[in-house]
């Protein structure tokens, strides 16, 4: 598993962050546009050729592959792909949690991209959450931990919305952390989820990422 080192400092990663956000807003926009709009068969037509301009103009210059995980000297980590928190992936809801002694916490917003029952939030991008934010708490005191088996209850449907989040590890053992968390709207838990997370061995990346 490769981090890749960027020697920038916290006002350039500050600086492309608010270069990149924003456009990953728009996308994000776009996104939830495309699956609400009503608009006739020709502007639909319109907007897509409107589109794929746009994504030629950003192909015109382009990295190989996707983003990976980059940091600075100071252990800033730059993960702006992943699929759940990436400041470059509107994909990513974005989930972005918070640490406190004894875990991490997150509220964020599910709109209509990740419906799977009726007006509710697919199963498997519950999980996917989930694992984001088991894995950060795992990681909350020590180096990034690899998920080695994360198991989900749904309690009833989670309805699409504001939602929150909450995970703390509850055991360890060797290299294995314990994780336990919940997925809540504003009247409770919707689905709970354990996991087992593992430090990889012979790790070489930063310890204590930010
Ligand atoms: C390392 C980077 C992780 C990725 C980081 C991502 C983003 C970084 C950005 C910010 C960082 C902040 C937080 C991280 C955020 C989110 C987390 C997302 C995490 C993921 O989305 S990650 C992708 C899905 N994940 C995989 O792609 C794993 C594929 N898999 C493997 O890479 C290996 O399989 C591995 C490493 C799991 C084990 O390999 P290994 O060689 O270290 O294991 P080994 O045999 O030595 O066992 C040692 C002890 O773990 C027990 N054990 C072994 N495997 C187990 C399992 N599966 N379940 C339960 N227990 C297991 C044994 O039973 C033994 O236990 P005991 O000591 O008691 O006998």
């Amino acid at each position: 598993m490769q981090f890749t080192l960027e020697d920038i400092t916290a006002d350039e990663i500050d600086r492309r962050r608010g270069v990149y956000g924003p456009l990953t807003d728009s996308v994000r926009d776009l996104i939830d546009a495309v699956i609400r709009t009503e608009v006739d068969a020709a502007d639909i037509d319109v907007a897509r050729r409107r589109i794929d301009e746009v994504v030629a103009d950003l192909r015109s210059r382009q990295i190989d592959g996707s983003y990976g995980v980059r940091f600075n000297t100071d252990a800033v980590g730059m993960p702006w792909g992943n699929a759940v928190m990436g400041v470059r992936n509107a994909i990513a809801p974005p989930v972005r949690t918070v640490a406190d002694r004894e875990g991490v916490t997150a509220e964020f917003t599910l709109g209509a991209a990740y419906e799977g029952p009726a007006h509710h939030v697919h199963g498997g991008v519950c999980a996917m959450v989930l694992d984001q934010v088991l894995g950060e708490a795992a990681a909350a005191d020590d180096i990034p931990c690899f998920t080695g088996t994360i198991t989900v209850t749904y309690r009833r449907p989670t309805p699409l919305g504001a939602l929150s989040a909450r995970a703390e590890i509850v055991d360890r053992d060797g290299r294995k952390k314990i994780v336990r968390g919940t997925l809540s709207d504003a009247d409770g838990v919707t689905a709970e989820a354990e996991g087992v997370f593992i430090v990889p061995k012979n790790w070489s990346g930063p310890s204590n990422l930010k």
